[in-house]
């Protein structure tokens, strides 16, 4: 394993053009959220789908003049929403928000404006009124037939808002990648309540894994914790595939140690070994490789920041184009401090961007950047990405910047000191 590590670019290439987009699939819209369109959508109909009030008042008509304060006008009826079309004379209707205005009315004066007079009933207006006041037209939000969202939104519920405002039943989504975990290590305790012996250490990969996996847009099929052993970790393997795992993710076991067996392990699977170590920080000992089924297998290096770096850098963007979605485009945010690095690796780093007092974005490294710290990652709301020949950087240098999961930007905080 002497070979240099591959360049991160190149790396992400070769583990791109394994990829390709998979097929699409109709699903209702209450089952939706979060799944990214594969088909652009057009309105069915206008919205809103009639000319409604805006205010509760008094519903009237008339030509290119407004009608004036003082005139005096007859109540013919009344109009609350959801009262069907209704086909008005000459007179005033005193009208709900939101309902149907009567065929022939072109305005609405709100009631605070009027005066209501009796035998006979009628309304005298305290103030003018023009044609089209307070009426909200038909089309005027979505016109019948527009495009409203393009092939690789990822819906949100104000996505889910207008396609049900819509009577949009049913989208057409691309699949979900179906992904499954696996973490190693005899060392590693998943059950939290149970007191660690000598030696041992929660699994952290995991549950962090679990969450993240299906906020990248792909479905968690199976997750699983293994010893050291070639043939237990194969078994999982086996679990991961039955449950319909096209892309496998492992953690830990691909460094240089006596019990780093995923090489092997994927040896006997006849695995394609496309890259193992590229050229970052954290997670160097990352692997690539291809099962002879076309199963796509990810193994992470165990340290918990190797985990998340790779997961982000590596396996996030070949989710991302299975889902049907462009390369991502980082922002570029100014450092907040001098910053210096080793050259020869891109490094991936824990950061938290925030506003400073001027209102501009600053991109901040957190300390603590060994691959083992968690806290700062818990304390971080972006990534900041140092390329690979960089050695120092002066505050206000320009710097890649990503959220903590390709859907998510950067999760602005407060005021930077
Ligand atoms: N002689 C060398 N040693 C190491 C090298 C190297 O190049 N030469 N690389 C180091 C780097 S960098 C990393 S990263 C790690 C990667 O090692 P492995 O992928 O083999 O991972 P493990 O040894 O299994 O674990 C590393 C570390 O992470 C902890 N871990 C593992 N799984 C979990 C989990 N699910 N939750 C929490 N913590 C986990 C594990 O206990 C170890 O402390 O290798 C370096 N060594
Ligand atoms: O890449 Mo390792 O994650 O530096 O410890």
């Amino acid at each position: 394993m002497s070979h240099p590590p591959l360049d991160p670019a190149e790396a992400l290439r070769l583990i791109l053009a394994t990829c390709a987009p998979l097929p699409a699939q109709e699903v209702a819209v209450v089952a939706a959220m979060g799944r990214v369109l594969a088909t652009p959508v057009s309105a069915p109909g206008a919205l809103p789908p009639f000319d409604n009030s805006a205010m509760d008042g008094y519903a009237l008509g008339g030509g290119a003049e407004a009608l004036a304060a003082g005139s005096e006008w007859p109540i013919e009826g009344e109009q609350a929403a959801g009262d069907g079309a209704t086909q008005a004379r000459r007179g005033a209707w005193e009208i709900m928000t939101g309902a149907r205005l009567p065929d022939g009315l072109d305005r609405v004066i709100p009631v605070e404006q009027t005066e209501r007079l009796e035998a006979p009933p009628r309304v005298r207006l305290l103030a003018d009124v023009a044609a089209g006041e307070n009426v909200r037209t038909a089309g005027s939000d979505v016109p019948a037939g527009a495009s409203v969202f393009a092939a690789g939104t990822v819906l949100a519920p104000q996505h889910l808002m207008l396609l049900a405002a819509l009577g949009v039943a049913s989208v057409t989504v691309a699949d979900r990648p179906r992904v499954a975990v696996l973490c190693t290590g005899r060392e590693l305790v998943d059950d939290p309540i149970r007191p660690l012996e000598s030696g041992q250490i929660r699994n952290s990969n995991g549950p962090f894994l679990a969450e993240r996996v299906p906020r990248a847009g792909a479905e968690l099929v199976h997750i699983e914790t293994v010893g050291d052993e070639v043939d237990a970790f194969l078994e999982a393997f086996a679990r991961a595939r039955a449950a319909g795992a096209r892309v496998m993710v492992s953690t830990g076991a691909v460094s240089m140690g006596r019990y780093d067996f995923v090489p092997q392990a994927l040896e006997r699977l006849g695995a394609e070994a496309i890259f193992h170590k590229v050229a970052i920080r954290p997670g160097k000992p990352l692997l690539f490789a291809r099962l002879p089924d076309g199963t796509l297998f990810f193994g992470l290096p165990g340290n918990p920041i190797a985990v998340a770096a790779g997961l982000r850098f590596f396996v996030e963007p070949a989710l991302r184009l299975m889902l049907g979605l462009p390369r991502e485009v980082p922002w570029r945010v100014p450092l907040a401090g001098d910053y210096a690095k080793k050259p020869r690796l891109r490094f991936h780093l824990k950061a938290d961007v925030a506003l400073d007092a001027q209102g501009r974005l600053v991109a901040r490294v957190l300390t603590g950047q060994e691959s083992y710290r968690i806290r700062p990652l818990a304390e971080a709301n972006a990534w900041v990405v140092v390329p690979l020949e960089a050695t120092a950087l002066a505050a206000g240098a320009l710097v890649e910047v990503c959220g903590l999961g390709h859907l998510e930007s950067p999760a602005i905080g407060g005021s930077a000191a």
